[in-house]
């Protein structure tokens, strides 16, 4: 990117035109040229560090139409500052690849976006993913961190650095994470979208929200404003917010493609278990494929052909796209299958919220022989009321629940496992997330499954503001020597 006038950045006329080195909304990044851009946060308001940014040498300031002129001396304001933002951004970096798609849903948002990347570079393409896991590119069997773990949807200016960069290194095809704050908070308006999917809606992030219809209303953005019209909705028929998502997407001029085994265009019409993994039956359009899908699971099918929809939406021929899933690897920590678990079976998964959890205890039941395990928590300053919810889910379909930590962050853990326990009083409690799992790989006999949910690929305990290294896939490994 080169240093461009502060017009041309916010495609409007202003009064004195700078020349722009580099936009962000944090001042502690600003450096001299800088467009700082000042939004009133959920914990702060930006406008508090216009001084600082002006003292840091800031060429201009974007803030907020009600924003006082005298707090700089170029001053642009907008009625939609966090929108502004994301598009100055992008088009102070300029390059995306060229084929784009985004998936929002309360689950399922990182497997998609890991099977689309593995599909297209299992047709020869040069993709990457952007989501809970950082940005992660493939070409052929070679893959490569941009960066590691973060949001799921970036701070925009990180996102179109980021996709400028993609760009720039060849890569074609981008599959993004959505996530409900993201898409509110305006991160990814920048990003130009061939196709977007929806996986599901169920009960999570209250707290930020406040309901479920702000909940749903946030992911249907996605669909209503920021992918263009004539484009293709790839929307789960299985979800019961399915037809929500179907006509709004109709209303506002998308294509829609229906994919499940309620959909219209990816018909999953049958489904069998089988040691490798399962055998999928799928109708794209008259057209019957059989494929044989590596990974356990019916939400895991279920996220494949939203992601199949996705690559298709996108330009890909659905015979190859089908071929390619019998390629595609778990996500990191998404029902990640822990060795030397002898004659039990140990898993790693990410479920924190009712909904995955249901989901992954249901997907485990069928392969225990003996008892099906669970170590959960919840986590601190996030969505209180689905604390019970997940109790009762563990607590009415695990053989024995065991309710640890889960990063309490600000929150003291032990009203948060109270809260938990609501839902199951008859669980048992350890608060020190490696004594619970130690104790549940202890408690495991032959044919038993042991799942250890809510923190997946996650490699730290947050507590309080303090992280500690963590990682439950270690964990979970360790205990099984010292158990063996
Ligand atoms: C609630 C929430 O989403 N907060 C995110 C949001 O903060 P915010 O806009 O409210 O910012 P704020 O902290 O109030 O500060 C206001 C402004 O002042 C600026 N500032 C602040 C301090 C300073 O010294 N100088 C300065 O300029 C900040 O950069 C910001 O622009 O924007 C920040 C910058 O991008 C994020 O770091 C922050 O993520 C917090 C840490 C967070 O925990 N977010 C989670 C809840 C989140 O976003 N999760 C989603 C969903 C995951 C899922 O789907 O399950 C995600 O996409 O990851
Ligand atoms: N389609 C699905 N339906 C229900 N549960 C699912 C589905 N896909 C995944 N899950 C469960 O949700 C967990 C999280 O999955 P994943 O990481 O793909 O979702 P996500 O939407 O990216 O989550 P986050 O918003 O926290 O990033 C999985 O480990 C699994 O337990
Ligand atoms: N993206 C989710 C991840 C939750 C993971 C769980 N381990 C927790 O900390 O609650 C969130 O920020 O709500
Ligand atoms: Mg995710």
């Amino acid at each position: 990117m080169s240093p461009v006038r502060l017009s041309e950045l916010l495609r409007r006329d202003v009064a004195a035109d700078p020349v722009i080195t580099g936009v962000t909304a944090d001042s502690r990044k600003v450096a001299p040229g800088a467009l700082f851009v000042a939004l009133p946060g959920n914990a702060a308001d930006g406008r508090a560090f216009i001084p600082q940014a002006l003292s840091q040498g800031a060429a201009a300031v974007l803030a907020p139409a009600d924003t006082d002129a005298a707090l700089a001396p170029v001053l642009v304001t907008s009625g939609d500052v966090r929108r502004a933002y994301a598009i100055a951004a992008r088009s102070f970096y300029g390059a995306q690849p060229a084929n784009c798609v985004a998936v929002t849903g309360t689950n399922g948002k990182t497997s998609v976006a890991a099977f689309c990347r593995q599909i297209w570079a299992g047709l020869g393409l040069s993709s990457a993913s952007m989501g809970t896991l950082g940005v992660l590119k493939q070409t052929g069997n070679v893959n490569g961190a941009l960066t590691g773990p973060g949001l799921t949807s970036p701070d925009a200016a990180d996102a179109a650095r980021m996709l400028a960069q993609l760009a720039e290194e060849g890569v074609t095809h981008l599959a993004l994470e959505a996530s409900s704050h993201g898409i509110d908070q305006r991160r990814i308006d920048g990003v130009t979208l061939k196709a977007a999917g929806f996986t599901n809606l169920t009960q999570d992030h209250l707290d930020y929200h406040g309901d479920m219809e702000a909940y749903r209303a946030a992911k249907l953005r996605l669909f209503e404003t920021l992918l263009p019209r004539g484009r293709t909705a790839v929307l789960n028929a299985d979800s019961d917010a399915y037809s929500s998502f179907a006509s709004a997407s109709i209303m506002s001029g998308l294509g829609v493609m229906g994919v499940g085994e309620r959909g219209r265009d990816l018909a999953l019409i049958g489904r069998v278990a089988v040691p490798e993994g399962q055998r999928l039956t799928i109708d794209a359009g008259g057209e019957i494929h059989e494929v044989l899908l590596p990974l356990a699971g019916a939400f895991q099918a279920s996220n494949a052909l939203v992601a199949a929809g996705l690559c298709i939406a996108a330009g890909e021929k659905p015979g190859r796209v089908l071929a390619a899933l019998e390629t595609i690897e778990g996500a990191q920590g998404r029902l990640e299958r822990i060795a030397g678990g002898g004659h039990g079976e140990v898993y790693v998964d990410y479920a924190h919220t009712p909904d995955g959890l249901e989901t992954v205890l249901n997907a485990l039941r069928p392969h225990a022989r003996g008892r099906l395990i669970v170590v959960f928590g919840a986590g601190g300053d996030r969505d209180r009321a689905k604390r019970p919810l997940m109790g009762e889910i563990a607590g009415r379909l695990a053989d024995i629940a065991i309710v640890t930590d889960d990063n309490p962050r600000s929150e003291d853990p032990a009203s948060i496992r109270k809260a938990v326990r609501e839902g199951c009083p008859d669980a048992q409690e350890i608060g020190d997330r490696r004594q619970a799992i130690r104790h549940a790989i202890a408690l495991m006999s032959d044919g038993d499954v042991v799942v250890i949910a809510g923190k997946g690929h996650e490699q730290g305990q947050i507590v309080g503001g303090v992280t500690h290294p963590f990682d439950d896939a270690t964990e979970a490994a360790e205990a099984l020597r010292i158990h063996a």
